[in-house]
């Protein structure tokens, strides 16, 4: 319902000042990163459930209680089911550039949900990419130099950026290395909050952070690289079709080969434009590659930093495979602590803290407060998982905490929601765990990891760092010492 006659009643949160609403309270907490803020900045304001702040022009609520976030997510679920469009990727927004990220709310979204979750990102499809990760988890422990230091973060960043690529323009695409290289760029420009997302008017505040026309240029270039690939998908099916054989068959298809299928097709309640496509496509690398590179990372910081639970994770993996040459998907299936492993790191990293924004499209009632319409709704998912209320020994990592199986991040308890929940839920999510499990059991199995030499599990520093997903703020350097030869490549 509306707000009615009478005065609102805005949920509670820090003063505001005219024109810069609550921006100066951020001059005051601790950590410049956004989650640990509103965080903070919850607490010193008597931890309200939902909480109201004015950052410049955007009104924004922060819900930070499960109960909150279940408001938001599920009981007004309609209301809050569109997204804020960040100003310094409107202008590629209003050239129609829209994909599922962003799409409002309506029948635009729901077609592209729709082909997401049935057709693209299904677990039959995730499962007809088994080929890709076995490949690609095998080069990357072929790859691995035994003793010698490794970067974890980057070549895990490398691993999910060739399977996501391979997925979804396929093995054959000619300019790969030029849309990696893109795909790179794309996430060193995305870093979170900026100062021009606060002021979404501000015309010179956009102008001077700049990042607006490098995400324009760099959105020109993806778009050009799009359409080279969809113009190789063109040739090769009109090669494919001219043979015995036929055309492509479905389980061999990438996700822009089914795209490009259903758009043929036709008969859609909205039509794909090609514009609409590309857009899609580019959200699945967006949403795909540095989410699941990023909470890898963690995991594996994790294990180093908590000798125990690596040595149990390492010693199933190993008593499962039986020395066998490498670990392939039929043996993940056992892997009971290896998935409680994953689970707990998201608990205690989820790599988008406050999952994605929302904006309510309608005024609401919510927890007795008044939220107006146009408001920004940033759910704490980060602050949710580890608040001492719901959690034992909230800051501590310890997988044994959901071997009852009672709580999972599907999207129904509120107090472990890494993917979010409702509507927006992500999509990705068996596409995410199909890489996560794979890799991180083979990096467990061929290997013993050492932390440099003379530090301490308990010294490994865990500082974050915001990016398109939050991740280490400095490079995990491990040592990597053969304990199951590596098969040699055929
Ligand atoms: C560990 C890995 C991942 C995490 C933690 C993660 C997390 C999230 C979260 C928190 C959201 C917002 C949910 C909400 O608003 O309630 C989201 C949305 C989304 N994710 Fe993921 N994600 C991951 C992997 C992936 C992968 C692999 C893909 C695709 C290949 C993907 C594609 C998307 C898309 C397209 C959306 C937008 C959905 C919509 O707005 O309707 N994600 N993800």
């Amino acid at each position: 319902g509306g707000s009615g006659g009478g005065r609102r009643r805005l949920p509670p949160g820090p003063s505001r000042l005219p024109v810069i609403g609550s921006l100066h309270h951020f001059l005051f907490v601790r950590s410049p990163l956004a989650h640990h803020a509103m965080a903070d900045l919850a607490r010193r304001h008597g931890a309200p459930p939902l909480m109201y702040l004015r950052l410049g022009e955007v009104g924004l609520a922060v819900a930070s209680s499960p109960a909150a976030a279940r408001e938001v997510m599920r009981a007004h679920a309609a209301a809050f089911a569109s997204r804020p469009w960040i100003p310094s990727m409107r202008p590629a927004m209003e050239r129609g550039a829209v994909g599922l990220v962003f799409a409002p709310h309506g029948a635009l979204w729901r077609q592209l949900r729709r082909v997401s979750v049935l057709e693209l990102l299904s677990a039959r499809r995730v499962r007809s990419f088994r080929r890709v990760r076995e490949d690609e988890a095998r080069r990357l422990v072929a790859a691995t130099p035994p003793g010698g230091a490794i970067n974890v973060g980057v070549r895990l960043a490398a691993l999910t950026a060739d399977v996501t690529m391979r997925a979804v323009v396929g093995d054959r695409f000619d300019r790969r290395e030029e849309f990696l290289r893109a795909i790179k760029e794309g996430s060193r420009l995305v870093t979170g909050f900026s100062l021009g997302d606060l002021f979404p008017s501000s015309r010179l505040v956009r102008f001077f952070s700049g990042t607006a026309g490098r995400v324009m240029d760099l959105h020109r270039k993806m778009f050009e690289l799009m359409d080279c690939a969809i113009r190789q998908h063109e040739e090769r099916r009109a090669a494919m079709a001219s043979t015995p054989d036929g055309a492509v068959k479905e389980e061999d298809e990438d996700i822009l080969g089914v795209l490009l299928r259903i758009h043929r097709e036709g008969g859609l309640e909205v039509p794909l434009t090609m514009d609409i496509v590309k857009s899609l496509i580019l959200d699945l690398f967006s949403g795909g590659g540095d989410t699941s590179a990023s909470t890898l990372e963690w995991a594996m910081s994790e294990l180093m930093r908590n000798p125990g639970a690596m040595e149990k994770a390492q010693a199933e993996v190993r008593s499962k495979l039986q020395g066998k040459p490498s670990v392939t998907e039929d043996d993940l299936h056992d892997l009971k602590y290896l998935k409680l492993v994953i689970k707990q790191t998201l608990r205690l990293q989820p790599v988008l803290p406050l999952l994605l924004p929302r904006e309510s499209t309608e005024d609401r009632k919510v927890m007795g407060y008044d939220v107006p319409k146009g408001t920004m709704v940033l759910v704490n998912a980060w602050a949710i998982s580890r608040d001492s209320g719901c959690w034992d020994d909230a800051d501590a990592f310890k997988p044994e905490r959901f071997e009852d199986g009672k709580i999972d991040f599907k999207g129904t308890d509120f107090e472990f929601i890494p993917f979010g929940a409702g509507r927006r839920m992500c999509p990705g999510m068996t596409f995410a765990q199909g890489i996560m499990e794979l890799v991180l059991a083979s990096l467990l199995y061929h290997f013993e990891w050492k932390l440099p030499a003379g530090m301490e599990p308990n010294e490994l520093d865990m500082t974050e760092k915001m990016g398109m997903a939050v991740r280490r703020k400095n490079d995990l350097c491990l040592r990597a010492v053969v304990r199951v030869p590596v098969p040699t490549p055929p």
